[in-house]
């Protein structure tokens, strides 16, 4: 995610200084023209504004507030604009930590894959700083279709999960269905027709069943993430609201997981279903 959105900052003409743990990933971006440091705190401190995309809480944290991290380089004037999808908690240390240096904190996590990413049309679910909203908004809009500032720090986290735990109920909704209309003898190809249809369509079933159909599930949104979000229970906890439909479709991941499909697209979580109703059948 983090090296489509470098990539569409550079074409619109930004000063882009990149780094990355594995760095041979910088390469493409750097033949766009982007320069590279050694460290977050030296990008840090080589540039006003620092975007962080990373994988998980722990790496997200590692990387603003570890050793040579983000926030070593940070000072007065500059900004800190983490659009990793994190928890609650995380999403506040890391602010607590950059505004500590003087330093502005947004965090912003993002709606929309792989495509969209590539494509500028990611939705920005922001909050934080709003002066430093203010000042990288036209930043966002090179690489998204809408932003959304959404108050204190800890609500772009809590609209993150909730719109995952929604998206993760919803594919698995999705391959029961195509898993059952097999069973029953329809063709699943051609629900995935008939839901892209109707009022229940949505893109992702469209962009998404094909694939699903062939037993095929190329990396956009890996599965590993959509799980680590534990299908918005940290929000959920905070109000003590029960969420059954998303919490059983969270089990489905842990599944998928185990099996290991971790690094496969989420809608593998299919293949999960797949083994329960196998050993169900024994
Ligand atoms: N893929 C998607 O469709 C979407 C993803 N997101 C969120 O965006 C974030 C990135 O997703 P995505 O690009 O798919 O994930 P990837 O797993 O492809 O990339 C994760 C990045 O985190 C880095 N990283 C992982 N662990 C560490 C660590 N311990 N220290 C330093 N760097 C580390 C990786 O570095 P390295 O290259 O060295 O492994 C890589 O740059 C996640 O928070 C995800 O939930 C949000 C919306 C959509
Ligand atoms: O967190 C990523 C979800 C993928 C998406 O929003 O399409």
């Amino acid at each position: 995610m983090g090296a489509p959105m470098a990539s569409n900052l550079i074409k619109a003409g930004c000063d882009i200084t990149v780094w990355n743990r594995t760095k041979s990933k910088c390469d493409p971006l750097l033949s766009l023209g982007a320069k590279f440091e050694s460290s977050p705190a030296r990008v840090a401190s080589s540039c006003d504004v620092t975007f962080a995309m990373l994988a998980d809480p722990e790496s997200a944290f590692e990387v603003a507030c570890g050793a040579n991290g983000a926030a070593e380089g940070m000072a007065a004037g500059k900004g800190y604009v983490d659009v990793s999808t994190v928890d609650d908690a995380t999403s506040k240390l890391i602010g607590k930590r950059i505004t500590s240096t003087g330093a502005s904190f947004l965090e912003a996590p993002v709606s929309g894959s792989k495509k969209p990413a590539e494509d500028g049309l990611l939705i920005f679910l922001t909050a934080g700083d709003e002066s430093l909203y203010k000042r990288v908004a036209p930043l966002l809009d090179v690489m998204g279709k809408s932003r959304f500032y959404l108050g204190d720090v800890g609500n772009g986290t809590a609209m993150k999960l909730v719109v995952n735990m929604v998206m993760g109920s919803m594919m698995v909704s999705f391959a029961e269905g195509l898993l059952l209309s097999e069973k029953v003898g329809l063709d699943p190809n051609t629900v995935v027709e008939v839901i892209s249809q109707g009022a229940i369509n949505a893109p992702m079933f469209s962009l998404k069943g094909p694939s699903m159909v062939k037993a095929a599930y190329p990396t956009a949104f890996p599965l590993k993430h959509q799980q680590k979000s534990k299908a918005g229970a940290g929000p959920a906890e905070s109000v003590s609201q029960p969420i059954p439909t998303a919490a059983a479709a969270n089990e489905l991941y842990k599944v998928a997981k185990s099996l290991g499909l971790a690094d496969q697209d989420f809608s593998a979580v299919i293949e999960a279903l797949k083994a329960k109703v196998q050993s169900s059948q024994h």
